[in-house]
């Protein structure tokens, strides 16, 4: 596996992920917090107390957990195929897998990645809803001063057990999404594509965009309850459990908290996602 393409690879995740981590941010805050009136409050609050870099919040960690987590999501999925299928990458398009093989292949790397993404998530979380404006002199610092602090001061608190917090509501996220998000992936590329033949670059942008949005659109009330039970740790309500988040959560803002960040979480999901699928496409296809 040449190097060159690795680190190619995690550029254009990397670039992905930067282009979409604004939108990331403020759903994160739309998603926890009551202070807000909606997308374009949220954005203007943000940036007059914060300066454009408080969209930038708790960025670096993703940064760096995308190669992990991007290549145990895509590596997995297609070990998965293989041993369900016995074709490679390479021979997939003149012998396409069943969409319940692409599921289930989906499934398990989602199953997976979710177990490297949990820490790495929670950290962001925390980060982004810190609202404190940069460092003026005089005002009460923030909580973290920076992921590596959070990751200790959580490590510190609560045990490794801590850094998990949130674990299972992302499991339960991610598992059957990324299976629909494979499946759309498959079937748009089918859809556009002459039997046997390779998708054309723009059919993977449009494909990887849809995919994105498809899947995000069935993990928002998941993604919800994940990002509260995250913060859960450090506000003063303390959830019972997964479901206990869920119907307190429910009863108290209504039905409609469910689909919270839902408009912009199939905004920022079109470009990075058209993004990832190009670059595996491509890499993969340069590798022969
Ligand atoms: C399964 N779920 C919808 C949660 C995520 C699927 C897309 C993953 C991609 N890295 C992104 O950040 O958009």
């Amino acid at each position: 596996m040449p190097a060159e393409e690795f680190v190619a690879g995690w550029i254009s995740g990397a670039l992905g992920l930067v282009l979409g981590h604004p939108f990331d941010t403020v759903k994160v805050r739309l998603q926890t917090q009551t202070t807000y009136r909606g997308i374009v409050d949220c954005m203007v609050k943000t940036y007059r107390h914060e300066s454009l870099l408080g969209f930038f919040k708790g960025m670096s960690f993703p940064i760096a957990s995308i190669a992990v987590v991007n290549s145990v999501l895509f590596g997995v999925y297609s070990n998965a195929l293989l041993a369900l299928t016995a074709t490679s990458h390479q021979e997939r398009r003149a012998q396409p897998p069943s969409y319940t093989h692409v599921f289930i292949a989906g499934c398990t790397g989602g199953f997976l990645q979710a177990y490297c993404l949990a820490p790495f998530d929670l950290i962001k979380v925390r980060l982004q809803n810190q609202t404190e404006p940069r460092a003026k002199p005089g005002s009460p610092p923030p909580r973290y001063r920076g992921p590596m602090h959070c990751a200790a001061s959580i490590f510190q608190a609560e045990g490794p057990r801590g850094l998990f917090r949130g674990a299972w509501a992302l499991t339960l996220r991610d598992t059957p999404t990324l299976g629909i998000y494979f499946v759309t992936y498959e079937w748009l590329c089918r859809q556009f594509t002459p039997d046997g033949q390779t998708p054309s670059s723009g059919t993977v942008l449009v494909a990887g965009g849809f995919a994105g949005i498809t899947s995000w659109v069935a993990a928002t009330p998941l993604d919800v309850i994940k990002s509260r039970m995250q913060m859960a740790g450090l506000k003063q309500r303390a959830y019972g459990g997964l479901l206990d988040c869920m119907v307190s959560s429910a009863r108290q803002e209504g039905l409609g908290v469910f689909f919270r960040g839902l408009t912009i979480n199939s905004a920022r999901a079109f470009p990075v996602n058209a993004v990832t699928f190009l670059s595996y496409e491509h890499l993969l296809l340069s590798w022969g």
